[in-house]
């Protein structure tokens, strides 16, 4: 029924920011979809950018229009559009660079892989979450109040990273556009104890089966921060940085009349690493043009480029195959794989991930080819070199082209070799689709009994925390300033003060107020850093750094209470992180 297909192969992703819209070069209707409705009869068709193409792609050229890099802001009148001829090859790396990292690696395996291939299933991004408003200072000034009191509202809250997993999308390439996603900045406070706005949230879509790293160089995986499966998931990723108070906030018996107010807290800024693991329930493997597209072709109603040409499939195709009865699975045809995959030849392993999630393989056997037992094997082994997880899997064999007179001829002593391997091959023709019903039923059954398997397991599990990271920050936010350690530079008599809890609050001390001294170096006596630099044997005129902030040491402090330093007159404020 027309209700269930894909209602355009284009579908709209929705950011955070309102206002902006991209496009999404790929549809899968939510799965819930599949399951909850028994009547669908006619098998659909996802299509995964319509890149499977007769002709491989040079590296040098690329079948999509270049985009646009753009940013994606939390506000919607906020997009900035960064114009770069050569975005096909989309290059983080880079602003690593610029960003004062050190040079990253990029895996050889990157390398000469056109963008749409290299972005389909992975990408990296960068996330900010948005800075807290400034406090302001401000005085009420009434007709019949002659010393009216502080009146300085705070800052609003930054604007939060929200990760969301969006079932109508099945591929990274959305993210080719944007990579830069930042929450917008709290409003700063006014006067009348007016609170400034919270910033808005940005929303990042990502697709089902979407595993989410933190970047670190050096080409080495970081932790999987998210592992997102089901559409509707959403996570709080980075929190928006605190609003800075306002003098209003400030106010005590002691300070009836303070002129300080504080910085909004910045916002946690990350480069993540998206990796998409597609969720099928069945992925079809097999050597180039064994005829993978095929059998998709007949058991679903995809329509995947099919030509008699190695590696015609560049992308994995999705299809949804329905059976007689009220029941549909999730089928991907995976590009051929080759002799040596493991070793970079042919598309590498690039798209074997995504057969880490299907709960069954079908293994195609190209009957036509000279040696298809020696192929089989060799395949198998790819499976094996890639991952146990993958040669441990359930599979069916299905040796193809068995239209053909001189296949047939082929397929006793096939079927012999695998039989001695403990399985039973299917013999099909996937052109005609002969015995192709019997594939998908035994695929089928397996299936069932796998999802059997798994619900045991996950009605062990403990529903996952889908917040923890943004929970962990929050955590080290609330660390205490007593918590640092003094590292002392003897050559340039430099003492660094390292602490998270102090360097938030210097970062959130307001310079530009004369109180905001007093305070900090109040903080600096009260927290003990005095106390351990005398210990370590400060003398005058060292420097003291306390996070990004320089500041000359004094032995003459005339009274005990306020701090002997002195800020330093060329105060620098690099990113706090
Ligand atoms: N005679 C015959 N030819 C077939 C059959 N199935 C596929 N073919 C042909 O084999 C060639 C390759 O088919 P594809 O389905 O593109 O093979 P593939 O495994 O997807 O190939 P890659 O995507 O390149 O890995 C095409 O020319 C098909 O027409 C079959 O059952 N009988
Ligand atoms: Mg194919």
């Amino acid at each position: 029924t027309p209700s269930h297909r894909a209602p355009n192969h284009k579908s709209r992703l929705r950011r955070g920011g309102g206002g902006e819209e991209a496009t999404t070069f790929t549809c899968l209707p939510p799965k819930d979809d599949f399951y909850q409705n028994s009547s669908i009869h006619l098998s659909q068709q996802i299509t995964l950018g319509d890149v499977t193409s007769v002709n491989p792609i040079r590296p040098d050229e690329c079948p999509e229009e270049i985009a646009d890099d753009e940013e994606v802001w939390g506000s919607g009148d906020q997009v900035f559009h960064v114009h770069d001829e050569d975005s096909i090859f989309i290059q983080p790396e880079e602003e690593w660079q610029e960003h004062g990292e050190e040079e990253h690696d990029v895996q050889c395996k990157d390398k000469g892989v056109p963008a749409i291939m290299r972005c389909f299933d992975r990408t990296r991004i960068f996330v900010k979450a948005g800075d807290g408003g400034n406090g302001a200072v401000a005085f009420r000034r009434e007709k019949f109040v002659p010393f009216g009191g502080p009146s300085g509202g705070d800052g609003g809250r930054g604007g939060n990273i929200i990760v969301e997993v969006d079932g109508a999308m099945n591929s990274l390439l959305p993210f080719r556009k944007n990579l830069h996603f930042r929450g917008e900045k709290g409003g700063n406070g006014r006067g009348k104890k007016q609170g400034g706005a919270r910033g808005e949230d940005v929303i990042v879509k990502v697709a089902p089966g979407t595993v989410i790293r933190e970047a670190i160089k050096g080409g080495v995986d970081g932790d999987v921060l998210l592992d997102l499966l089901h559409p509707g998931q959403r996570a709080c990723l980075l929190p928006g940085g605190r609003g800075g108070r306002g003098n209003a906030s400030f106010k005590s018996g002691f300070n009836r009349v303070p002129r300080i107010a504080e910085n909004g807290e910045e916002g946690p800024e990350m480069w993540l690493d998206l990796e998409l693991k597609l969720v099928a329930d069945v992925g079809i493997v097999g050597a180039p043009n064994a005829g993978k597209s095929t059998l998709l072709s007949a058991i679903s109603a995809a329509e995947p480029n099919i030509a008699n040409y190695p590696f015609t499939t560049l992308l994995p195709n999705l299809g949804v195959v329905s059976m007689d009865f009220d029941a549909t699975m999730v089928v991907a045809d995976l590009p051929g794989l080759l002799e040596g995959a493991h070793q970079g030849y042919g598309l590498g392993h690039e798209f074997l991930r995504h057969a880490e999630r299907c709960s069954v393989l079908v293994h195609v056997v190209d009957g036509s080819g000279t040696q298809p037992e020696y192929e089989f094997d060799a395949v198998r082994l790819e499976l094996e070199l890639f991952s146990p997880v993958l040669s441990e899997k359930p599979y069916m064999v299905a040796f193809n082209k068995i239209d053909l007179p001189e296949v047939l001829e082929k397929w006793s002593s096939f079927e012999q070799h695998i039989l001695s391997r403990g399985v039973r091959p299917f013999a099909i023709s996937a052109i005609n689709r002969q015995g192709t019903h019997d594939v998908v039923l035994a695929a089928y059954q397996q299936l069932r009994k796998e999802l059997e398997l798994k619900k045991e397991v996950e009605n062990l599990n403990v529903p996952v925390n889908l917040n923890h990271v943004a929970e962990m920050i929050q955590k080290q936010r609330s660390i205490s300033m007593n918590d640092f350690e003094i590292i002392h530079d003897a050559k340039t008599s430099t003492w660094n003060v390292v602490g998270a809890g102090i360097q938030r609050f210097g970062q959130m001390t307001n310079w530009q107020y004369s109180e905001s001294l007093r305070r900090f170096q109040h903080a600096l006596d009260a927290c003990g850093v005095n106390k351990a630099l005398i210990k370590g044997g400060v003398k005058e005129g060292d420097t003291v750094i306390v996070g990004e902030m320089e500041m000359i040491w004094h032995d003459s402090a005339e009274k005990v209470g306020s701090s002997n330093m002195t800020k330093a007159g060329n105060v620098k404020w690099p990113r706090w992180n």
